[in-house]
């Protein structure tokens, strides 16, 4: 584990100071800068949360990356000093972070509390500026107005070929259907990766608007390079609730509003998605069993419709068992959820092992825990879905996966995964 600036302890004690603001309209516009390594968001229908700046930071790696950086953010939350007037999820300190999807990765994890942070949520917005205590006054809304410099576009852009070509990947899935039809497993999540170069300097911003403009209803996030809209929400802890909205099970949208309808029912229909939907529900609702004290998953999904495919989706939600000393954080519920049947598979351990032997390639923190907690542990976690790395001033890595069951056709699975990649490639080009 360690701690930014360069290996420092985080500087102590640090004052959080959150204040009243007036609505400050869209909250991507007050981004400051390109850089996707200070920009943190977590926005969601102009809701949420957005950032930047680092103020402390911690570095984590391996199979403890999620318990060290919550073990972290306990220890420095603790040590703050905080002058709340607001007092809502997501006022006071925030740390965001993002994390490595399998413990092998060298991507490791990041816990990171913003400089300067801005929330609305259901009509009340606040300002939180983080610092060494005594730095002086918080900074005012209109003096970080003043702070923002143009967005700029990426030119012209091209896309490659990650780890696999189609062709590859398609090969890749047909092995994997054979061993789930040999019976050694039930569901592998396939994934590829796709490269994409820019003309001109990234500016996250860019990306984050066309996202949040294209996926309202999805979580648009930004955090230590990693950019997405995602629509799938591993778990949400709020005051000893706890949600969780659990996706698998995917059609692609035609474009013509009354055929999307008809492959709504369809999808509604399949038992190859129903079986697949079943198992990642089954996955949540056994990892989160443990921490609650009831508990609530509906007996079948309901058809999420985005704009580029349409999903099964169940909200599964419970009440957190106060037992467990305290409770745990958002986080700690996180990792224990990660990786669902929904980017793992079924059972999990075989399924990764499989999964990272099939892919041929890192996912890096793809499909893994993105997202925001608070001092008390309250927060809101995504599966980082419909996302890329930003790996250099020009360059992205996109990610999309597919729930491969035995039933699966490896073309079939290429176009599905090709519609996830959407969101990104469209972000990027438009
Ligand atoms: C792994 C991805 O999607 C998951 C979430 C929703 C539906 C899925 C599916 O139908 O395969 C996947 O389980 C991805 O978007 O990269």
């Amino acid at each position: 584990m360690s701690t930014a600036p360069a290996g420092a302890p985080a500087p102590t004690p640090l004052l959080a100071r959150t204040v009243p603001i007036a609505d400050p309209g869209d909250l991507l516009d007050l981004l400051p800068r390109p850089d996707a390594a200070a920009t943190v968001s977590w926005v969601r229908r102009g809701d949420g949360l957005v950032g930047w700046g680092v103020a402390a930071r911690v570095d984590t790696h391996g199979a403890t990356r999620m318990v060290d950086a919550d073990a972290w953010w306990r220890e420095t939350a603790g040590t703050m000093v905080v002058r709340d007037d607001v007092r809502l999820p997501g006022t006071g300190p925030v740390a965001f972070g993002s994390f490595a999807f399998s413990r092998r990765s060298d991507s490791g994890g990041t816990l990171l509390v913003p400089q300067v942070l801005v929330g609305r949520r259901e009509g009340r917005s606040w300002l939180t500026a983080v610092g060494p205590a005594g730095l002086g006054p918080t900074p005012s809304l209109a003096a970080c107005r003043g702070e923002v410099t143009p967005v700029t576009g990426p030119g012209e852009v091209s896309f490659t070929d990650g780890a696999l070509t189609s062709e590859e990947w398609q090969q890749a899935v047909a092995e994997v259907v054979a061993t789930i039809r040999g019976g050694e497993v039930e569901k592998v999540v396939m994934a590829r990766d796709v490269v994409a170069r820019t003309g001109a300097d990234l500016d996250v911003r860019h990306l984050l608007r066309n996202l949040a403009d294209q996926y309202p209803t999805c979580w648009t996030f930004s955090v230590d390079s990693l950019v997405g809209a995602t629509p799938e929400l591993l778990v949400r802890r709020d005051q000893g609730l706890v949600a969780c909205r659990v996706l698998a099970g995917t059609i692609q949208r035609t474009g013509d509003d009354a055929a999307d309808l008809r492959r709504a029912a369809e999808l509604a229909r399949s038992s190859k998605d129903l079986g697949e939907h079943e198992l990642a529900v089954a996955s949540v609702a056994e990892a989160l069993g443990p921490y609650c004290s009831s508990f609530n998953v509906p007996d079948s999904p309901f058809v999420l419709h985005l704009p580029n495919v349409m999903h099964l989706a169940s909200d599964v939600t419970g009440v957190l068992d106060r037992s467990h000393s305290g409770g745990p954080s958002s986080l700690a519920l996180a990792a224990a959820l990660h990786p669902t049947a929904a980017v793992g598979g079924t059972p999990t351990a075989r399924a990764v092992e499989l999964l990272a032997e099939a892919e041929r390639m890192d996912r890096g923190r793809y499909a893994a825990p993105v997202g925001w907690m608070g001092a008390d542990g309250d927060g809101e976690w995504g599966i980082a879905l419909r996302s890329g790395q930003v790996t250099g001033p020009r360059s992205v890595r996109l990610f999309a996966g597919c729930g491969i069951v035995a039933a699966s056709e490896p073309a079939a699975e290429a176009r599905e995964s090709e519609a996830k990649l959407t969101p990104m490639r469209s972000a990027l080009t438009s």
